[in-house]
């Protein structure tokens, strides 16, 4: 288990056409799309975005990369196909279910009371003087508790507000852990609470609501 905990996440389409909560109705995960070597194209994505932060090309080699990026540019876009039958964001083998714009992360464990995860953020997150940005913590936030009200509710929800509190310094190379749950629900609103972790020592609290939407609401 990676990117989501293990359970039946397929929803099949009912009468209600194309959108349910702002999601599709008959979205599908897979553990396929892509190919078995889809997650090491992430990985290898990932990886040339954490060297381009700390990069500093001659104009020459500057310049071939921008040749090399240009031909795998028009590699793929011969494969582009819609969200809902991408890869990414739905291969929850893969860490973020392959999702290359969230900071990756494993879901240890995950269900009605909550999501255990275990995430790093890499060289690409860094905001300033060796630590993570403020941004990509609450994007890590923004999905894993999503996931907790998603878990709670039976179906996605949107995120109302979400507010951080960064405790302590967030490293980069290090797995933190990161919790999520929801901590009450009133009708459709679930209000999900969160802690990333270092060890010990607290990095950021979350609180945030998320709105379970009304089938048929985009
Ligand atoms: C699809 C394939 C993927 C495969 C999935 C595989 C595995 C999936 C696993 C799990 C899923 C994993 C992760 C989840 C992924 C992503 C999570 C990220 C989600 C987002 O990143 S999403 C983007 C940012 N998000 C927006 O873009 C929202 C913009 N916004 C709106 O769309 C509306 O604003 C909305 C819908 C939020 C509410 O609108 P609405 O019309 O439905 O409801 P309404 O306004 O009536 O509010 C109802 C009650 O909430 C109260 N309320 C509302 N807002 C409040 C606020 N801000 N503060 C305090 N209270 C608030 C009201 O006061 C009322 O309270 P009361 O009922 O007591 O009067």
């Amino acid at each position: 288990m990676k990117g989501a905990p293990e359970q039946e996440w397929n929803v099949a389409a009912d009468e209600t056409p194309q959108h349910q909560g702002g999601f599709r109705a008959d979205f599908e995960v897979t553990t396929e799309r892509g190919g078995p070597s889809y997650g090491e194209m992430i990985e290898q994505v990932r990886t040339f975005m954490d060297k381009v932060r700390y990069a500093s090309p001659s104009p020459e080699l500057a310049d071939e990369v921008i040749d090399d990026l240009r031909k795998l540019n028009a590699k793929l876009d011969s494969t582009l196909v819609d969200e809902w039958t991408s890869p990414s964001g739905t291969r929850i083998d893969l860490p973020s279910r392959g999702n290359i714009t969230l900071p990756p992360y494993e879901v240890l464990d995950g269900g009605p009371d909550g999501v255990d995860a275990v995430v790093t953020f890499r060289p690409f997150h860094l905001g300033g003087n060796g630590v993570a940005h403020g941004g990509h913590v609450a994007i890590a936030f923004d999905d894993l508790g999503g996931m907790a009200a998603a878990l709670r509710v039976g179906r996605p929800a949107r995120t109302a507000y979400l507010t951080v509190n960064y405790r302590s310094l967030t490293p980069l190379d290090t797995p933190l852990t990161l919790r999520t749950w929801v901590e009450r629900h009133d009708g459709r609103k679930n209000f999900v609470r969160g802690t990333l972790h270092d060890g010990d020592r607290l990095c950021a609290e979350l609180d945030s609501l998320f709105i379970e939407l009304k089938p048929g609401q985009a």
